[in-house]
Parts: C-alpha cells; structure tokens; sequence
C-alpha cells in the first residue's frame, strides 16, 4: 500500500544539492572543448577592436605572441586563425591565399615557433583574398565549383606547408574534401588534419565576422548558391556523409546555436568527432545583451557552451574561449 505521498517519484531528489548535481549530471564542459579564433592583420603595433564584437581584436604578428600567450597559459588546445587582408593584395582570383608567405602562413610559423604544443587551424576558403569577397572564383556572375576546388587545394597545401595542423575548408564546394586530401598526402602532408565546414549554412549571423575582415563590404550578392538554405536538415547529413567519404577527419556545423539540431542528427547518425562554431553574430548578439546588463555574462557564456556539448559538440570554436576558459579554472 502507499503509504507516502504522492508523487513517489520526484525528481527534484536529485537536485536537492550540489552534490547530487554533480553526481547526476549527464555533460561536461572542459577546456579541452575550446577552440579560440583570432583575427591576424598587417602592420605593427596593431591591435584594433572590431567594433561589432566587442572584446574580439585584430591583432598584427608583432602583437600576437603577447595576444595568445594566455591562451597557452590556459591550455586551450587549439586556435582557429582568420587573415585581413588589404584592398591591395586582393584580386578576382585570391592569387594570395597561394603566396606562401602571405599573413597567414607567418602567422603559422610564428605561431608554431612560440607556441609549438598550440593546433593551428586554418580556414580554407577565398573570401579574405578575393576582391568581391566570394569563397571561389566568379565566371559570368556565378562562384564555379572546380576551377575554385582547384586553387582551395593550392591554398591547403600552402598553409599545411607553412605549420597549419588541421585544414579547415569553409568554402562549401563540391568535392574539396577529397581533392585536398589527395593534395595534402601526395605532398608528404599524410598527418595534417581536415576538419571540414561540412553543414554550412548560407547565414546572417556571419555578419560581424565579415566587419571584422573588411570582406562584408565587398561581397556582391549572396553566398546562397554554395552555403546551405537554413530550411534544410537531411542535405546536412548528405554533405557530412560526402566530406566523410572523401575524407574529413572532423566535421563541424556552422552557425552554432540556432543549429543545435543539425549537431544532435549529425551526432547521431555518424558518431565521428564533430565540432560547433559559435560564430560572430551569436558573439555579438550575447555581448550586446550582457552589455546592457540583461544577460549575465558568466552564467549564460557557460550556460550557451554547455548546449553544445549537450547536443553532442566535440569542442566549439567560440570567441569566449579564454573567458570560458578562466572560468573553468576558477
Ligand atoms: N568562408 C569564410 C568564413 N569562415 C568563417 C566565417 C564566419 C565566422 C563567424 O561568423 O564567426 C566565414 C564567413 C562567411 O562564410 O561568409
Ligand atoms: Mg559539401
């Protein structure tokens, strides 16, 4: 008979205290989740704030060792770096991203030089070179898939060459994922990683990022012919199946939290390292908040990263690293 009250089950039990929290909880966020993009620009003595990000700088390699050494300090295990690149060096073809001693491959070996035990991660794609800001080469007015596959392998190689540890294409062109591979393995490069922008999507909340690399202003158009339609879930698990078969090590989806869905199903249905962006917009629209003084900003950093580990995020490349990271240490 029952004798209790009801309900019998209840489960507010276990979360009476902290301990029984601990014990109880299905996720954990450690700082070996953390991926931290930085902006790298010419010149020196730079270190300019992109203003749609506040706290996020662009910094010039003078100042660079001194802008990562917390982040080695903090143990975060890798950085995502992001070139500037003046009007100058731009043109129609991102001849730049193949000149291997463009911003970017410095950056690498300066990197790699102080902070050997830090992964690089490069992104790979034209947007940074090209002077109408697309990820590949234009012919009458549309971004081609082969002949831009054809200068991304050249620009992988050019980074791995140069110390960058995991190629990360985001440029969302058919089949780069094998090229790359074959590229990377016929020029010796058999460990450098791919971690592919496997489900990107076609999103606003690139924006800041765009501000950030001087890129917004000059994109024609859209980028809707080759990122993703925001209305679509089973094409994310056809372009991971693909960037697996031809060879990624790690898939990421891109934007993060308003995409918390497509992690879960990618999660899911392959069951390979997978990582999230938490990109620019979703940087700024929590920063803007926590600004204010509506969002607390330490409860809800933490409280954003956690979703992704919940919907089965690896890591996540977020420019809160190092303040989530800090956090974790304290
Ligand atoms: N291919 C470039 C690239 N790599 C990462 C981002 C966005 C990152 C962010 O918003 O934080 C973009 C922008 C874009 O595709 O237009
Ligand atoms: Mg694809």
């Amino acid at each position: 008979m029952n004798i209790g009250q009801f309900p019998q089950t209840r489960l507010r039990r276990n979360r009476h205290d902290r301990f029984t929290r601990r014990l109880v909880s299905e996720n954990t966020l450690s700082t070996d989740n953390l991926i931290w993009p930085i902006f790298v620009t010419e010149g020196t003595g730079a270190v300019t704030d992109v203003s749609s990000m506040p706290g996020v700088q662009r910094v010039s390699l003078d100042r660079l060792a001194a802008h990562v050494e917390p982040a080695a300090k903090l143990d975060i295990p890798a950085l995502a770096l992001f070139p500037i690149t003046p009007a100058s060096l731009r043109d129609e073809a991102g001849t730049e991203a193949t000149n291997p001693d463009n911003l970017m491959c410095r950056a690498a070996r300066l990197l790699k030089k102080e902070f050997p035990e830090i992964g690089l991660i490069g992104d790979v794609a034209l947007d940074p070179y090209t002077s109408h800001g697309h990820d590949g080469l234009i012919e009458d007015g549309y971004v081609v898939n082969d002949p831009s596959v054809e200068i991304l392998v050249k620009q992988a190689v050019n980074q791995a060459a140069a110390g960058i540890d995991i190629i990360a294409p985001s440029d969302m062109m058919d089949g780069r994922i094998g090229s790359i591979r074959t590229a990377l393995d016929v020029s010796g490069l058999v460990n450098t990683r791919i971690m592919s922008y496997a489900a990107k999507y076609a999103s606003a909340f690139y924006g800041p990022f765009r501000d950030a690399l001087g890129s917004g202003g000059l994109l024609t158009g859209d980028k809707k012919t080759y990122q993703m339609d925001p209305a679509n879930t089973d094409e994310a698990l056809r372009e991971v199946a693909l960037d697996l078969s031809e060879g990624a090590d790690m898939v990421m989806v891109k934007p993060g939290m308003p995409y918390l869905d497509v992690i879960a199903r990618v999660r899911q249905e392959f069951a390979v390292p997978t990582f999230a962006y938490q990109v620019s917009g979703e940087y700024a629209m929590l920063m803007a908040a926590i600004q204010n003084g509506w969002l607390d900003r330490d409860r809800v950093i933490m409280e954003s990263l956690m979703a992704f580990r919940r919907a089965g995020a690896n890591g996540v490349l977020t420019y809160f690293a190092l303040d989530a990271a800090r956090l974790l240490r304290a």
